[in-house]
């Protein structure tokens, strides 16, 4: 749809604002409403058959959390899920306006707003709208399969392994840092193996709270405790044929690891609150990301166990130590993440992609994929540049840093936060993680 034929609706509490951009656009589109009142949106929305609108993100003046308008955003978006929005937002609230294009906003403005940057931004939008088709298929969650990136030669030897123990039926542990794709290559295994039609269960034990830890994996009957009004089955049956994943194995309390092996021994679960065993067939995979073999030295993780999950043994490397990897992965997320919200940008310089294989990762490939979706949702241009990667930590070594280096550090975040955000003490302190007093302190500290 051309821009001059859409439908816009403006909504912001300030009649300022609404009488200039109502000014400036009825001379571009067809036609254009503007409400002060943000309650009226649901009868405008459900009535007046608009193609986009541009919200603010602030209504209560001096409020600048956003709140409100993330809440706007989702009742539109729930009355009219194909709704083109974009948000308004204060210069400098360059976070809340990423977090808004991740709850659903098709882009933003930043106020106040230049002419020609605002319509361009519409036009965009409209036309984003034509390949709104495209955009379905391409949400990440929707194809684990085959997005294995590893042209590494750490991980093709990892691969190389993984693919031999597929078809088997052994047990694997998988050893790596937060973040390296252990629940990847645990769902990789599964899928090339011969309980690929059966169900892949994935159970992260690090977010169970410990009297959960049972009856989730086992399941219970009705009046077992006080909340288990009915008979429910377990993770174990649940992946019966198929594949059990255990994440974060490391994290399972002594009582529960007594447990956990005699099911691997009897291959039967029994319900908590029951006496008859179930039996059960399924194929263990775990994964950590602790130093199994010192728990085990220390006792905090039974010996017996470990050699019944540890049939075969992968370790994924850290990302830091494979910057052969890094190429393809930003470039594979750049690409999903660029139909994802429908942005312009097409590639990454060469000066970015050496930017980042100088970085560290500590939170390895999660933490890349998150910085190329900020940077394609961020970018002005086609090319993304070195700036437009924003690393936490970019230039450190913090494994061998000094309490010296750590202060040049600490220093250097500083002066780029406030470089980023032109010198607004609030955006750089909330970036840093820290209180405004608190990062006056530091400019105290280091004279800046
Ligand atoms: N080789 C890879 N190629 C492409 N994407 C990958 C690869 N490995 C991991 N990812 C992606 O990186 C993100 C983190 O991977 P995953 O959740 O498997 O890591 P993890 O080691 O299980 O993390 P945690 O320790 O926090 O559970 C996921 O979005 C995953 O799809």
């Amino acid at each position: 749809m051309q821009l001059s034929e859409a439908k816009l609706l403006i909504v912001d509490d300030d009649v300022d604002v609404l009488s200039a951009a109502k000014l400036l656009l009825k001379r571009h589109l067809k036609h254009v409403d503007i409400e002060k009142n943000p309650e009226k949106i649901p009868f405008l929305i459900n009535n007046g058959n608009y193609d986009i609108v541009l919200l603010d993100m602030n209504f209560t003046r001096d409020v600048s959390s956003g709140r409100e308008g993330f809440q706007w955003l989702d009742r539109i978006l729930d009355l009219s899920p194909k709704m083109t929005v974009i948000m308004v937002t204060a210069y400098g609230d360059v976070e809340m306006a990423v977090r808004a294009i991740k709850a659903g906003a098709t882009d933003f403005v930043l106020k106040p707003w230049e002419n020609d940057k605002l319509l361009a931004t519409l036009e965009k939008a409209m036309d984003s709208r034509k390949a709104e088709g495209d955009t379905e298929d391409t949400l990440p969650s929707k194809a684990p399969q085959s997005n294995l990136i590893a042209q590494s030669t750490s991980m093709q030897m990892v691969l190389e392994t993984a693919e031999r123990v597929a078809p088997t039926d052994a047990n694997v542990l998988i050893l790596g840092e937060n973040g390296t794709g252990k629940t990847q290559l645990a769902r990789h295994i599964h899928e090339r193996s011969l309980r690929t039609q059966k169900p892949f269960v994935c159970v992260d034990l690090g977010a169970l709270s410990e009297n959960l830890f049972e009856s989730e994996l086992f399941g219970h009957v009705k009046g077992a405790f006080t909340d288990a009004r009915d008979d429910r089955a377990g993770r174990f049956e649940e992946a019966q044929g198929g594949t059990i994943f255990l994440d974060e194995i490391g994290n399972l309390p002594l009582a529960l690891q007594a447990k956990l092996l005699t099911v691997i021994q009897e291959r039967r679960v029994t319900r908590v609150g029951s006496n008859r065993p179930v039996a059960v067939d399924v194929r263990l995979i775990c994964a950590t990301n602790r130093d199994i073999d010192d728990m085990v030295a220390n006792r905090s993780f039974r010996q017996d166990l470990l050699y019944r999950i540890n049939t075969i043994e992968l370790e994924l490397p850290p990302l830091r130590e494979r910057p052969d990897d890094i190429a393809p992965l930003a470039e594979f997320y750049l690409k999903q993440f660029r139909k994802k919200y429908n942005r312009p940008v097409t590639s990454i310089s060469s000066a970015l992609i050496k930017k980042m294989q100088q970085y560290t990762w500590p939170g390895n490939i999660r933490e890349l994929q998150h910085a190329v979706e900020r940077a394609v949702i961020l970018a002005q241009e086609k090319v993304l540049q070195p700036d437009d990667l924003f690393l936490k930590n970019a230039g450190s070594e913090p494994a061998a840093a000094t309490a010296f280096d750590l202060e040049d550090m600490e220093k250097n975040m500083i002066v780029k936060a406030l470089k980023r955000y032109n010198g607004n003490i609030t955006d750089a302190a909330r970036e840093l993680g820290l209180s405004r007093a608190a990062l006056y302190r530091r400019l105290e500290k280091y004279g800046l």
